[in-house]
């Protein structure tokens, strides 16, 4: 979105905020908003692709390698957790930028690097996951496959 257009005056519509430029009247075009989010990350944070990437991945081992409900459960939130943290990422630089623009600040550099932080926890987290998970049956199959 350019500048421009968030200097725009607000729409005139019934639901109307405080602080908002305009508010989503309702619960398909909130969908909407969030969608289109998802799909700002995907096309410009090279992060983002190489998590979701992994994660397809992840899930599609899953399927081949036939692990648990359970198991399969605990991978989906783990895949998610990560791509939460890269949104929320996203969105706190964007929001960074916006106020301090190119300049630099110690708080926006705070800010940024927990941010970044918080996405490097979450991928470890998910590594450690994926270990206990998918290595057994990995072995298993190596075994079987070399005896
Ligand atoms: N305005 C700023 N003031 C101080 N430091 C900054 C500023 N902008 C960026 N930085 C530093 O540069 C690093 C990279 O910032 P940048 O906005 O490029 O994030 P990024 O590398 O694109 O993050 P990601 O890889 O998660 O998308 C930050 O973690 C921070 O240390």
């Amino acid at each position: 979105m350019s500048i421009s257009s968030n200097l725009q005056t607000a729409p005139k519509s019934k639901k109307e905020s405080k602080t908002a430029w305009q508010v989503a009247p309702n619960l398909f075009t909130s969908f909407r908003y969030a969608w289109a989010g998802i799909i700002y990350a995907v096309r410009t944070q090279r992060n983002f692709r190489i998590h979701l990437g992994i994660g397809l991945v992840a899930l599609f081992l899953g399927v081949m390698l036939h692990i648990k409900a359970i198991e399969a459960a605990v991978v989906a939130i783990t895949i998610s957790a990560v791509l939460v943290m890269e949104l929320m990422n996203t969105a706190l630089e964007s929001v960074v930028d916006l106020t301090v623009g190119q300049t630099y600040h110690e708080l926006a550099k705070i800010a940024k690097d927990c941010a970044a932080g918080a996405v490097l926890i979450s991928a470890m987290a998910a590594l450690l996951v994926a270990g206990f998970i998918y290595l057994p049956p990995l072995l298993v199959l190596l075994n079987t496959g070399i005896a």
